[in-house]
């Protein structure tokens, strides 16, 4: 017997004049996301990427209606780096969030890469060039953390965030999928995958899979700027094309919406909406 799913919700696009133009609305979007969450289950669980994103969650900052202890944060994605490296996700958004004024998530609800297994030596890998082993632990014990934070006695086959934030690169990457046949990413039904070569630098890497993407109940792309032009109109208009960032359609009623400046939406024919919550 076929099972059937409902089709996911059309994305929702909102486009707005420069990228500062849309730091509020952003912010005003996280915050309704967070008051659900909260109303519902007493927690916040958000994915955050590395990027161009941080930067743009600047409209928290100093708003009282954040509850930042009640915050759990993932990592859409994550770089095999030391913790305090440049390229280390988890660095930038300490440095444009965590370290910002008033900003107080507890330090135990910020889920790093780093394994809470003691026996595993993190700051011993070798980052240059990390084992196959180094990389399949840190996914697993990625893993881990997951289930210790979304397992409950209504156990879950999937995690299912209030809320993760994407970015999207050129080619149409989003966290670290890339486009391209990488079946184990592609298929598997694990939460987190490694991923090793990435065509961007830093080749090792650790990301959230799409079935993970596709369990949330929000995901919110922000892309800004020309250099995601021609990314956006093939993504937007032309999800047949099978880029990763276009693979992210989490089933009813999960749904995604697009922060984007009008720069990088210019040629977009999918359907802009106005701003309102
Ligand atoms: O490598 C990555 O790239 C994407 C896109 O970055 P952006 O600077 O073009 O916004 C980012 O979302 C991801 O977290 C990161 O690891």
């Amino acid at each position: 017997m076929s099972v059937s799913h409902p089709a996911p919700n059309p994305s929702i696009v909102y486009s707005f004049p420069t990228p500062d133009a849309l730091v509020d609305p952003l912010a005003t979007f996280i915050l309704k996301a967070q008051k659900e969450a909260i109303d519902k289950k007493g927690k916040f669980t958000v994915a955050l990427s590395g990027g161009s994103l941080p930067k743009m969650l600047r409209g928290l900052i100093g708003n009282k209606a954040v509850k930042w202890d009640l915050w759990h944060v993932f990592y859409a994605d994550e770089r095999v780096v030391p913790l305090d490296h440049p390229d280390s996700n988890h660095n930038l958004c300490k440095t444009a969030l965590y370290d910002q004024e008033g900003v107080s998530i507890p330090e135990k609800h910020i889920n790093t890469i780093k394994p809470d297994d003691p026996d595993f030596d993190f700051d011993a890998i070798d980052f240059t060039s990390p084992s196959e082993d180094d990389l399949e632990t840190l996914a697993d014990e990625y893993e881990s953390k997951l289930i210790a934070s979304f397992a409950s006695k209504d156990s879950v086959r999937f995690p299912v965030f209030d809320l993760i934030l994407l970015g999207i690169g050129e080619d149409g990457h989003t966290c670290s999928l890339f486009p391209g046949p990488d079946s184990a990413i592609s298929e598997g039904a694990g939460w987190v995958a490694y991923v090793q070569n990435s065509p961007k630098p830093p080749p090792n890497r650790i990301t959230l899979t799409y079935a993970v993407l596709n369990h949330a109940a929000r995901i919110a792309f922000v892309a800004t700027g020309p250099g995601k032009v021609d990314v956006l109109r093939t993504v937007l208009d032309k999800p047949e094309e099978g880029l990763p960032a276009s693979r992210v359609r989490p089933a009813f009623p999960g749904q995604v919406w697009w922060f984007v400046d009008d720069a990088a939406s210019v040629k977009v024919k999918h359907e802009k909406a106005e701003f309102r919550l």
